[in-house]
C-alpha cells in the first residue's frame, strides 16, 4: 500500500495532452472541447427557493447548523470564518498572474503524468472524451521548484504567499493539497464543461471562489443548484471520506463548474484529508443493529488508488452493503443517473 500521496501518483499515471490551447485567442469552441450536453443553467430565481445554507461560524448554534447541512445538503457556505479575506484575494491575484503566462512558460512547471504538483489539466480529463475548459495549479507541499520554473527571475512572491497555507497542515500530520482553478470566458459556455460532475476524495474541501459564478451542485440527485458567490463566505463541501467516516449520513455532494462567455472564473480549493496513512472507517458511535457500518475501512493514499482506476464509482468499491447514496452512469457523457 502507498505510503505517501505522492506514490498513489506514482502508481497511477494519468497521460494528457501535453499541449494546451491558448483559451484566450480562441474564438469558436473547438471540436476537442465541445461537449454532446447542453448545460442547463438553473433559473435565477431558483436561489431563493433552494439555496446552499449559508452559516455564520460565531452563532451559538453553527454546530448543529454545520450538521445539518452536511446531511442535507453535503455542501455549506461559511462566515466568520477568521481567514483574513486579504490572504485569500492576495492567493486570488498569484493564480491570476500564474494563469496569464503564457502557455510555454506555465508548461515548464507541467505536472508529470505520475506526478501529483505542477500545472496542468484536471486529473479527471483523463475520463472523458471530451477536454474540460479550465487548467489547474496542484501545490502539494512546498510550490518553490515550480514557482523557479515559472518566474526564474523572481518567483518569492509566489511561493512565499503560498507557503504558509499549504504547509501548516502537513506539518501537523493532517494532509493537504491546494488546487488553484482557472476557467477562461468560453465562446459558447452552454456546450462547454469547466470541471465535469465529480465528488472530491477528501474529508473536507474548503472553496473561495472569485467573484463569477460557476460551481453548481447536485441536489437530491435531480437538480443542479448553482453556489453564488458571495464576497467573504467560503464554500465547504464534505467529500467521500467524511462520507465513510459518518457511515453515510453526511452527503459527498456531486458538483461541476460551468464556464461563462464573457468573465474568467478563478477558484481556490484547499483539499483537505487525514494523515495519508490512517484507516478511515465509520465511526463506531455511528453503528449498531439497526446502523450497520457501510463500508470498510480505507487510508486516503488507497482510497485515490481507487479514485484514479474507477473515478465516481470508488465509494461503491469500498461499500459494504445497502444502497449506494450516488450512482454515475459514466458512460451518459457525465449525465447524472441517480439512485437513492
Ligand atoms: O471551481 C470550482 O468551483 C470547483 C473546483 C473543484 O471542484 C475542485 O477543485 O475539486
Ligand atoms: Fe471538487
Amino acid at each position: 500500500m502507498p505510503a505517501r500521496l505522492s506514490e498513489v501518483f506514482r502508481a497511477h499515471p494519468v497521460h494528457l495532452h501535453d499541449t494546451n490551447i491558448e483559451f484566450e485567442s480562441v474564438r469558436e469552441l473547438p471540436d476537442s472541447h465541445a461537449w454532446p450536453l447542453v448545460i442547463d443553467y438553473p433559473s435565477e430565481d431558483m436561489y431563493d427557493i433552494e439555496a446552499v445554507p449559508i452559516i455564520d461560524l460565531m452563532d451559538p448554534n453553527a454546530t448543529n447548523l454545520v450538521g445539518n447541512a452536511c446531511e442535507r445538503w453535503g455542501v455549506f457556505q461559511v462566515t466568520n470564518h477568521g481567514i483574513p479575506i486579504g490572504l485569500l484575494e492576495d492567493v486570488e491575484s498569484e493564480g491570476r498572474r500564474l494563469f496569464q503566462l503564457p502557455a510555454q512558460q506555465k508548461l515548464k512547471a507541467a505536472r508529470p503524468p505520475n506526478g501529483i504538483s505542477g500545472y496542468g489539466r484536471a486529473r479527471i480529463n483523463a475520463f472523458f472524451p471530451k477536454l474540460m475548459w479550465s487548467e489547474g495549479f496542484t501545490i502539494v507541499g512546498s510550490p518553490v521548484e515550480d514557482a523557479r520554473q515559472l518566474w526564474p527571475q523572481e518567483y518569492n512572491t509566489f511561493w512565499k504567499r503560498i507557503k504558509e497555507r499549504s504547509l501548516k497542515n502537513e506539518s501537523e500530520g493532517a494532509s493537504a493539497a491546494l488546487q488553484l482553478n482557472s476557467y477562461p470566458p468560453c465562446p459558447e459556455p452552454k456546450r462547454a464543461m469547466g470541471l465535469a460532475a465529480h465528488t472530491d476524495s477528501t474529508l473536507l474541501t474548503v472553496l473561495y471562489q472569485n467573484s463569477t459564478s460557476g460551481l453548481q451542485v447536485l441536489k437530491d440527485g435531480v437538480r443542479w443548484v448553482s453556489v453564488p458567490p458571495r464576497s467573504g463566505t467560503l464554500v465547504v463541501n464534505v467529500g467521500d471520506l467524511l462520507h465513510i467516516l459518518s457511515n453515510g449520513r453526511f452527503l459527498s455532494v456531486l458538483h461541476r463548474a460551468v464556464v461563462h462567455r464573457t468573465r474568467h472564473r478563478l477558484s481556490l480549493a484547499y483539499l483537505y484529508g487525514p494523515p495519508s496513512n490512517i484507516q478511515i472507517a465509520p465511526l463506531s458511535k455511528l453503528i449498531d443493529q439497526k446502523h450497520p457500518p457501510l463500508y470498510h475501512p480505507v487510508t486516503w493514499s488507497e482510497y485515490l488508488g481507487r479514485k484514479a482506476k474507477h473515478f465516481n464509482k470508488a465509494l461503491s468499491t469500498v461499500r459494504l452493503c445497502g444502497p449506494q447514496n450516488v450512482f454515475i452512469d459514466m458512460n451518459d457523457q457525465n449525465r447524472m443517473k441517480v439512485e437513492w
